[in-house]
């Protein structure tokens, strides 16, 4: 068997909050392999996120060793800079710039690549503006290049953050809770498309969600976070309703009985 090169490895990663007593992440182990398509599972507050943000150095794990295409995350601006290049992150809330176009806001992700005075005084050449809008039509809004964010649909803003995200040309897209503010139909489209992006780029994607449903379906393998910990680690069709049990009703029941809700609905 050939050995896959990894996108992103834990080593007995440890991390904690500034005014916290308690560490967030308790000795994480864990190794993606280039264009994985992985899915996050947790209840609410086990660090799902936490997780996500240590991959492009938001945050700094106290103890342990993190690398990211290869580089070991340190403290440092030169090393923090190679990874965020690599990694692009995708928001529950979209995070656009309101008062942008969707193609101006496709676009903001080419700036960390772009000279400074451009940046700032936002001239964008004819090659840019043909790769956002390309980039747009590869997400589906090729004709809405010219509507200002705010006035997008979240299914559609969703779509402009998954293209921003391509413009930086990553090799690791991390997505938050992606769909958490989507209905059920536009949810499975977005999942949709980052599956389709993974499986024709490689790019290795990463994702936290509350949907078992859509977990099963779409995760290439599904990892959980309890305790600090990876409780769980399986590939497609293999997770049990044991293992929905360990997640969401360890210690005590947070969620009332496992049963219906858990098993097809949505968590959190
Ligand atoms: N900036 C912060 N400062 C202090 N504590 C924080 C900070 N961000 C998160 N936390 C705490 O860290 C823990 C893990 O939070 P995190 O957002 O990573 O969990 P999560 O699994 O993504 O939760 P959810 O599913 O609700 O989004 C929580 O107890 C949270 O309160």
């Amino acid at each position: 068997m050939i050995k896959q090169e990894s996108a992103i490895s834990f080593k007995n990663v440890y991390q904690t909050y500034k005014g916290t007593n308690e560490a967030i992440l308790k000795g994480v182990d864990l190794t993606i392999p280039k264009s994985d398509f992985c899915i996050i599972l947790g209840k609410s507050g086990m660090g799902k996120s936490t997780l996500l943000r240590c991959i492009n150095g938001l945050v700094l794990p106290y103890a342990g060793t993190l690398s990211v295409c290869g580089i070991l995350l340190k403290k440092d601006n030169a090393t923090m800079r190679k990874i965020r290049r690599k990694t692009a992150m995708i928001f529950q809330e979209y995070n656009l710039v309101n008062r942008l176009t969707a193609l101006e806001n496709v676009i903001c992700g080419m700036l960390p690549e772009m000279p400074f005075h451009r940046a700032m005084l936002g001239i964008f050449t004819d090659e840019e503006k043909a790769r956002a809008l390309s980039l747009l039509k590869e997400v589906g809004l090729e004709e809405f290049g010219n509507q200002r964010a705010d006035k997008l649909s979240g299914g559609q803003k969703q779509r402009v953050g998954i293209a921003r995200a391509l413009a930086q040309n990553p090799q690791i897209i991390l997505a938050d809770e992606p769909i958490a503010s989507l209905d059920p139909v536009t949810a499975g489209g977005i999942l949709e498309l980052l599956k389709k992006i993974n499986q024709k780029e490689g790019i290795t994607v990463l994702i936290s969600l509350h949907q078992i449903d859509l977990a099963k379906a779409y995760g290439d393998r599904i990892i959980a976070l309890l305790d600090g910990k990876i409780e769980i680690d399986r590939k497609h069709g293999q997770l049990t309703k044991g293992d929905i049990d360990r997640i969401y009703n360890s210690q005590g029941d947070h969620y009332g009985n496992l049963s219906q809700n858990t098993m097809n609905g949505t968590v959190g």
